[in-house]
């Protein structure tokens, strides 16, 4: 079905509604309206592709709606690789970055997340689940050491043993703000969610099975409410699994990582790659043997492995 021609940013209609995104499936959309009613809507053409957190202009077509406006965003989370740009979610306060002591988790990934939030200005927050598991936790802390020196720390937790107290702990960290949750599979996302918003997550099962009408799938992202008041939320997205980072530059990559960008400015060169430069103040602060507690060699060869793939040509 052909659909009319997308309208100019600056029109508007007495007709339109606000209204917020709160899932996504493919091109359709669930819209929350402030009187907290929800709506399957469609994009009208390609300009008002809208993603999960967007604040968006509505208007409603018998039982569906049609999005005409997506507001400017503050922000936008999203992952790039060879072939396509995959959005997470968009007016982010933070992204919480939930691994655990099993399955052992993959520091590049954790390491991609870190970079693609700190591109976009978002604050991160990271939690090692499962800490009652215990010597899988002290290896998985231990490999942590580099995250927790760096501004963030690392968060403990024990979604399954103590959830009372880590519910408490969240709650401080999350009150008030919107906060993506990224994860690998498994390491308690959805024990999360469960525990800080149970009921928002069952009435959200439902707008999906009525949007995928009946169609089994979790790839989707989903914004749950965690109070009453609807000023706490969580959205809950897949893809950390596959976190390219084609949209960044390689050279923006060193100021992106804190451990690095640390000791960029003592380089001879101001246009230093860090990898093999004479009297490069990065190279020269990777820690060894005889220099404990530098760059973490870890973090060191994870730079130069993005910095390598960043440097490939790109398809476009
Ligand atoms: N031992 C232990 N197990 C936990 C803890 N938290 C969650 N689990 C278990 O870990 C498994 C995975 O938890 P989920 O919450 O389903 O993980 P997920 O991240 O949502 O995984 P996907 O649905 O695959 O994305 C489940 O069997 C949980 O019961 C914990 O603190 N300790
Ligand atoms: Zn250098």
């Amino acid at each position: 079905m052909a659909r009319p021609r997308p309208r100019a940013p600056t029109e508007t209609s007495p007709a339109w509604r606000d209204g917020l995104v709160i899932a996504s499936h493919g091109r359709h959309c669930v819209v929350e309206t402030p009187e907290k009613e929800r709506v399957i809507c469609h994009p009208r053409g390609k300009k008002s592709q809208a993603v999960v957190g967007d604040r968006v202009r509505w208007e409603a077509s018998e039982d569906e709606g049609t999005i005409e406006q997506v507001l400017p965003r503050r922000n936008l989370l999203y992952r790039q690789d060879e072939i396509r740009t995959k959005s997470f979610a968009a007016n982010l306060d933070q992204v919480l970055i939930l691994i655990a002591a099993e399955p052992e988790f993959s520091e590049a990934q954790l390491a991609r997340s870190l970079i693609a939030a700190a591109a976009e200005g978002i604050n991160t927050l990271i939690a090692l689940n499962k800490s009652d598991v215990v010597e899988p936790f002290e290896r998985a802390w231990e490999r942590l050491a580099p995250y927790r020196r760096m501004h963030h720390g690392v968060l403990p937790l024990s979604l399954k043993a103590s959830p009372e107290v880590d519910r408490a702990t969240l709650m401080k960290l999350l009150a008030g703000k919107t906060t993506l949750v990224l994860g690998p599979s498994g390491a308690g996302k959805s024990t999360l969610t469960n525990l800080l918003a149970p009921h928002a997550r069952a009435s959200t099962a439902e707008i999906s099975q009525a949007l995928n009408s009946g169609k089994h799938t979790t790839t989707s992202t989903t914004w749950y409410w965690v109070d009453d008041a609807h000023t706490t939320a969580l959205i809950d997205s897949p893809g950390f699994q596959e976190f390219g980072l084609h949209h960044i530059e390689p050279m923006q990559l060193a100021p992106l990582m804190p451990d690095i960008a640390e000791h960029a400015g003592a380089c001879k060169f101001y246009n230093c790659t860090h990898l093999h430069e004479p009297g490069c103040g990065v190279i020269a602060q990777v820690a060894s043997p005889h220099h404990p507690g530098g760059i973490s060699p870890s973090r060191y060869r994870i730079y130069g492995e993005l910095f390598a793939e960043l440097s490939q040509p790109r398809h476009k």
